[in-house]
């Protein structure tokens, strides 16, 4: 089996590196943990995955079609914002998927009225809903309660159908529930 992506020695950053080398790779249907101190590049290195930040060495390889799905750290929360949960899933094109009830609840409200939480699983849905065939999920238990927490356990196992997650976490437990391997990034 053809891996989906191959990081050979990679070292990333912006005007100068500040991580790396890293090298990994990831096949179709991995949960795959990014685990290192902060500021250590973990961020970093899934935006270097996604073109949004420089490569200063080594070499990354994507799969020919390989369509990605990138959660941010801190997706930035509309102050006044009309549009709703369902609104942005269309527009991300992860209406194709059903989602469970209580993410479907969530999706009928305006996203400036979500607690802080509930945002986070929007966003969550918006890329686990979409065709994307890798997923990239950077602090997703970021706001999230431990009930909260073990839903979105439930909702990446539900969710991911057989593809693939590569997953950035500062809490241990999670890392440890959801990711089959880890991979140690830094500096
Ligand atoms: N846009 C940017 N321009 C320049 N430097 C940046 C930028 N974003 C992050 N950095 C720097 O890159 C380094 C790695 O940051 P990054 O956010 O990737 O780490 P991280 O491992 O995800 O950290 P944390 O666990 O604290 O979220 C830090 O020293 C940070 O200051």
């Amino acid at each position: 089996m053809q891996p989906l992506l191959v990081c050979d020695g990679l070292i990333a950053g912006y005007d100068r590196p500040v991580v790396g080398p890293v090298s990994f790779d990831l096949y179709a249907g991995e949960v795959v943990g990014l685990l290192g101190s902060n500021g250590a590049g973990k961020s970093t290195l899934l935006k270097a995955l996604t073109g949004q930040a420089r490569i200063f060495d080594g070499c990354l390889t994507r799969a020919p079609g390989l369509r990605m799905a990138h959660h941010r750290q801190q997706p930035v929360r509309p102050r006044e914002c009309p549009l709703t949960g369902d609104d942005l899933v269309r527009l991300t094109g992860a209406g194709r998927r059903t989602p469970p009830g209580d993410v479907a609840r969530l999706l009928d409200c305006r996203m400036d009225q979500l607690s802080g939480g509930q945002f986070q699983i929007v966003q969550i849905w918006a890329c686990l809903g979409s065709p994307a065939d890798l997923i990239l999920l950077d602090e997703p238990t970021n706001n999230l309660d431990p009930e909260a927490t073990a839903g979105l356990i439930r909702l990446i196992r539900e969710g991911l159908g057989g593809r693939t997650l590569l997953v950035v976490s500062h809490e241990a437990d999670f890392i440890q529930t959801v990711c089959s391997r880890v991979v140690p990034v830094s500096p």
